[in-house]
């Protein structure tokens, strides 16, 4: 209504024309040329960073944000100096002043400064809305160095991370970044700074984070490249292809909220164990339904092989004739699924989802690329990565026990060479999919391990966790 009225009044004066501010006293008499612009925005930032130019004493715009509002304004460019701010001289003010003078008012307010370009003076005014609107909690599904990235804006206002870091991040429609340091009020904790999107987008939005807590994961370094298959034990059967992660699905960010266990609990987040094969993924579960048996229930695979004698059905396998699980495979009822020697072999979602429904923690070790039918809101998977120890403590601890492959033909204990294939294929399974694991224990001390996870599990049931959105109901 003010807007209106304000208009109204503006078009009854018949005044037209952008009123223009006398000339700011801090320009220099040799000014020969001298541009006023008016620039109106609504609330979008500048889209330009500034710093403080040392030698010369004047504050300067460092970064044209591509696509931003002065951007598309084409009046203003890297190495304009700004003389004033609403009227009062900024020279020789440092970046956090100037911002300072900003974000004291945060309702609405105008933001005219003057800024000279050598040897044509310049002057600019803005109109910007400083005020926060929109606040988002993410974990970020990689790890991001800004010193390493071409695409960011100002690398010295880059935020790194690893992956798995949670942020809040608040978007504001204001911030000047400085080259050098953040100029947004600042806390301990909390940064004006730029993210990397992972599309390498140019934000046009300046953020303002605090890390809400730390990753629980170590640290990893994120790369797009899908690790190359090294050799591997047979296994029971193959996984499937058309059940592979995209490999152009470029991890970014995951919006996420606190998922907080209401006692008593009816519905469990099932347990699912990642890791390379052999690792001791089946040892482990194996033990921790041993602990409670009545709580905990691992999944019955299905397959189309011969029942054998001593065999019960639901109890080994669920057996179904090869026609029933090809058409049941067709119609995406599997999670996984292979075959191994002419027979079909594949666990089904409603087996994960009925164990869910008996008020049980549904137990699984699938192979990773089932994770993608599995790492639903529906589930709610808590994922655990069972990860190697060093090559020394693999060896000592898997040779002393005369540990061997238990879903293969070959009885023979694990060969020094076997150890490294897992352990190789550990770390590269954790740099690869890291983002998707909720907790990592290491398979070191077997006792100690089961004791981790028996403990880990416990702590699922009671303890706060963040949890992608949607899921926290
Ligand atoms: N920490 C450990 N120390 C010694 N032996 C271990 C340890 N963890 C597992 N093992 C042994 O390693 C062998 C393989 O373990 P397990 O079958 O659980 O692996 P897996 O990850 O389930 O792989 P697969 O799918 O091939 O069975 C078993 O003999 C198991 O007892």
């Amino acid at each position: 209504m003010q807007a209106l009225l304000f208009s109204h009044d503006k078009v009854a004066c018949e005044d037209y024309e952008p009123r223009i501010d006398p000339v700011p006293s801090g320009a220099g008499e040799d000014e020969t040329i001298i541009k006023i612009v008016r620039l109106i925005k609504n609330n979008e930032p500048l889209g330009a960073t500034i710093y403080l130019n040392e030698r010369t004493g004047c504050v300067e715009i460092a970064r044209i944000l591509h696509g931003g509002a002065a951007y598309r304004s084409g009046l203003l460019s890297a190495g304009d100096e700004i003389h004033e701010i609403n009227g009062e001289p900024v020279r020789g003010l440092e970046p956090d002043k100037i911002v300072a003078m900003l974000v004291r008012t945060f309702s609405v307010f105008s933001f005219p400064c003057f800024l000279s370009v050598s040897p044509n003076p310049l002057c600019i005014y803005s109109k910007i809305n400083c005020c926060f609107f929109f606040q988002l909690k993410v974990r970020c599904l990689f790890s991001f160095d800004p010193g390493t990235d071409e695409h960011i804006p100002c690398r010295e206002a880059g935020l790194p991370f690893k992956a798995r870091r949670l942020l809040l991040i608040l978007i504001g429609t204001l911030a000047l970044a400085s080259g050098q340091k953040c100029i947004f009020p600042t806390t301990d904790d909390m940064r004006a700074l730029y993210i990397n999107t992972g599309l390498f987008l140019c934000l046009t939005y300046y953020l303002l984070f605090t890390v809400i807590a730390p990753g629980s994961i170590s640290p990893c370094r994120y790369s797009p490249k899908i690790p190359k298959q090294i050799r591997l034990r047979k296994t029971m059967y193959h996984i499937v292809q058309s059940g592979d992660f995209d490999t152009d699905e470029i991890p970014t960010y995951e919006e996420v909220e606190l998922y907080r266990p209401k006692q008593p609990l009816k519905i469990f987040r099932p347990i699912i164990f990642i890791g390379p094969p052999g690792i001791g993924r089946n040892e482990l579960k194996r033990r921790l339904k041993a602990s409670n048996p009545q709580h905990f229930e691992e999944v019955v695979p299905y397959t189309s092989r011969d029942k054998r004698p001593h065999e019960v059905d639901g109890k080994e396998y669920n057996f179904l004739t090869r026609e029933d699980m090809e058409s049941q495979i067709i119609a995406q009822k599997f999670v996984e699924y292979g075959e191994y020697k002419g027979n079909l072999y594949g666990t089904s979602l409603e087996s994960i989802k009925s164990v869910i429904q008996r008020n049980k923690v549904c137990l699984l070790a699938p192979h990773t690329q089932a994770l993608k039918f599995i790492r639903t809101a529906e589930l709610r998977p808590y994922i655990i990565f069972i990860k190697a120890p060093g090559m020394e403590r693999m060896k000592y601890t898997r040779l002393e026990q005369h540990a061997r492959a238990t879903h293969t033909e070959n009885t023979a204990p694990f060969s020094a060479e076997e150890l490294r294939d897992i352990a190789e294929l550990s770390a590269k399974m954790e740099e690869r999919y890291s983002h998707f694991f909720d907790a990592v224990i290491i398979n070191d001390d077997l006792h100690e391990a089961a004791a981790a996870l028996i403990k880990l599990a416990a702590k699922i049931e009671r303890e706060e966790q963040w949890v992608p959105i949607g899921w926290a109901y």
